[in-house]
C-alpha cells in the first residue's frame, strides 16, 4: 500500500479516530486543530491529500483561511456531515466555494467513532465526480478496519449524512418517550422517505439513500446512545430542554443547525419535510415531545407509494 502524508484538519472525536486509523495504516498524519493553535497552512506542507474532519461551524471559518495555500489539484476529503444554516451548503459546497482547486471527495457511513477507537470494523463511502481519485483512494485509505466504497454521487452522498442527523434526533425522542418499536420503526421509514423527497429534489442519486451513508447511517445511529444525536433526542424526550438535553451529549450536536437547514430549503424549494418540522419546533420549544406525535400522527391520509415516485423511484 502507498505510504501517504495526509494533512488532518480538525481534531475532535472523529479527527482523532481517523488519525490514529490513517496512522495504523502506516500514512503519516500532519494534524491540526483550534486547540493545538496555530496555521491550519502549515499541516499541508508535502501533503498528498488533505482530510477535513471538523464541525460544520468550524468549517464555514476554515475554508476561507486556507483558500491560498491549498495546491491546485490536492484531493480533499470532507467527512463533515451537516448544511449550513446561513447559507444552506453542504461541506463540499463550502469547501468549493473557497478552494475551488482542490478535488473534492465525500466520507460518509456507519461510523460512529467510539466503536472505531475501540477497534470494531466498520465500512463507509468514498464519493466523488473524480471517479478514477476516488477508486485510487479507497486503495490507499481502506484498512481491515475500515472497509472502503466508491460512489460517484458526493451530493446525495452529503446530503443523505446530513440529513440522517434530523432523523436520528427525532429517534431519540421516539425512544425518550417510549414509543416502542413499531413507532420507531414506522419513524425511520417516514423519515427515509422525507430524506428521499430533500435528496432527490436536491440533486442527489435516489439509491445513494439506500447505501451505506443513507440507511446505514440511519440504523446505525438512530439505535445508538453512541450517536450524539440520537442521546440529544432521547434526553429531548425525556422531557429535558434543548439546551439540557445538548449539555448531555459530549462535542457537536450536527442535527441541530442541519434541521434548521433542512426546514429553510423546504420552505425555499417547497417540498414536504413533516418530521423535520416537527424536530424544529422541539428545538425552538414550540411544541412538546408528545404533541409532536399527535401531529405526525394526525396529518392527512395518504397513498405510500405517491412518496416513493417523488423521489424518482419507480414503483414497482
Ligand atoms: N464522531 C463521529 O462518530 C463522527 C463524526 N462525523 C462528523 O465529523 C464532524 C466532526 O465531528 P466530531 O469530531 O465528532 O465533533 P467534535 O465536537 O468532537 O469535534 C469538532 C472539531 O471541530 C473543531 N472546531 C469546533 N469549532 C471550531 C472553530 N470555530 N474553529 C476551528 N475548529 C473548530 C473542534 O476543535 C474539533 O476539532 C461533524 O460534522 C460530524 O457530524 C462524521 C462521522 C463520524
Ligand atoms: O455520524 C455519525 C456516525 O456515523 C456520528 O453520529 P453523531 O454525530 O450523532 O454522534
Amino acid at each position: 500500500m502507498a505510504r501517504t502524508t495526509i494533512a488532518l484538519l480538525g481534531l475532535g472525536l472523529w479527527g482523532q479516530c481517523l488519525a490514529r486509523l490513517f496512522r495504523s495504516s502506516g500514512h503519516q498524519v500532519q494534524g491540526w486543530s483550534r486547540r493545538l493553535g496555530g496555521d491550519p497552512g502549515d499541516c499541508l506542507s508535502d501533503a498528498d491529500l488533505l482530510v477535513s474532519a471538523v464541525s460544520m461551524a468550524a468549517l464555514t471559518r476554515l475554508a476561507p483561511r486556507l483558500s491560498h495555500v491549498i495546491p491546485p489539484g490536492l484531493p480533499l476529503v470532507s467527512c463533515s456531515k451537516g448544511i449550513t444554516v446561513d447559507t444552506l451548503l453542504t461541506p463540499l459546497a463550502v469547501w468549493r466555494q473557497f478552494c475551488p482547486q482542490a478535488r473534492g471527495l465525500v466520507l460518509s457511513g456507519p461510523n460512529l467513532s467510539a466503536e472505531l477507537q475501540q477497534g470494531l470494523p466498520a465500512a463507509t463511502v468514498l464519493s466523488s465526480n473524480h471517479t478514477a481519485l476516488a477508486m485510487e483512494l479507497q486503495h490507499v485509505l481502506s484498512s481491515r478496519q475500515l472497509r472502503i466504497y466508491c460512489n460517484d454521487d458526493p451530493r446525495g452522498t452529503e446530503l443523505a449524512g446530513a440529513l440522517k442527523n434530523t432523523m436520528v434526533i427525532a429517534a431519540g425522542v421516539s425512544d425518550g418517550l417510549g414509543l416502542g418499536s413499531n413507532a420507531k420503526a414506522s419513524l425511520l421509514c417516514r423519515g427515509l422517505n422525507e430524506m428521499g423527497v430533500v435528496l432527490g429534489a436536491l440533486g442527489g442519486q435516489p439509491h445513494t439513500l439506500y447505501g451505506l451513508a443513507g440507511l446505514g447511517d440511519l440504523l446505525a445511529t438512530a439505535n445508538s446512545p453512541l450517536s450524539r444525536n440520537y442521546r440529544f433526542g432521547f434526553e429531548l424526550g425525556r422531557g429535558k430542554t434543548p439546551a439540557a438535553a445538548e449539555a448531555c451529549c459530549e462535542g457537536t450536536v450536527e442535527g441541530i443547525p442541519t434541521t434548521h437547514a433542512v426546514v429553510a430549503l423546504a420552505e425555499r424549494h417547497g417540498f414536504s419535510v413533516p418530521i423535520a418540522r416537527q424536530v424544529l419546533q422541539l428545538l425552538e420549544q414550540h411544541t412538546t415531545p408528545a404533541e409532536s406525535v399527535a401531529s405526525l400522527m394526525e396529518r392527512n391520509l395518504r397513498p405510500e407509494t405517491k412518496l416513493a415516485a417523488e423521489v424518482g423511484l419507480s414503483s414497482q
